[in-house]
């Protein structure tokens, strides 16, 4: 679980709160303060807010869910940004497979008409190859 906390900031436009990226694990439930606005997800090439809703989580597929899935479910860009008024906090529960888990396309999707588009792999490479490739951390 993770707890962000965004001060206000006096100009938004110099900083983030948190910048774009993919979830890279397999599923993330994300509760947001109810009366501010920060996350947004890219949608055709535009940024949408994501309206903060009382006693609501919003659900974020993850990379590994889109592997899974052969990209029938797609993880969302998203960021979160500030504002110059209100704090804002929000909580993220991160699902994450286990280092050892092998992830692949699961089986039932995958046929002669429909190819698997990933290789199985072990989900400790994954991480260890995104985290090397983004600098960032990880869930
Ligand atoms: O604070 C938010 O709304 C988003 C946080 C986020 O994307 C993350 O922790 O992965
Ligand atoms: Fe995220």
């Amino acid at each position: 679980m993770l707890v962000n906390h965004y001060p206000p900031c006096p100009d938004p436009s110099l900083t983030f709160g948190v910048s774009e990226h993919c979830d890279p694990n397999l599923i993330t439930i994300l509760q947001q303060q109810s009366d501010v606005f920060g996350l947004q997800v890219l949608r055709n090439g535009e940024w949408i807010g994501v309206e903060p809703i009382s006693k609501a989580f919003v659900v974020n597929m993850g990379y590994q869910m889109q592997i899974i899935s052969n990209n029938k479910l797609r993880s969302v860009e998203h960021r979160a940004v500030t504002n110059s008024e209100k704090a804002r906090t929000s909580v993220a529960m991160f699902f994450i497979p286990n280092g050892d888990s092998i992830v692949e396309p699961a089986k039932a999707l995958v046929d002669s008409r429909n190819p698997a588009i990933f290789k199985s792999f072990q989900y400790k490479e994954f991480i260890t190859h995104f985290i090397n490739k983004t600098g960032g951390t990880s869930p």
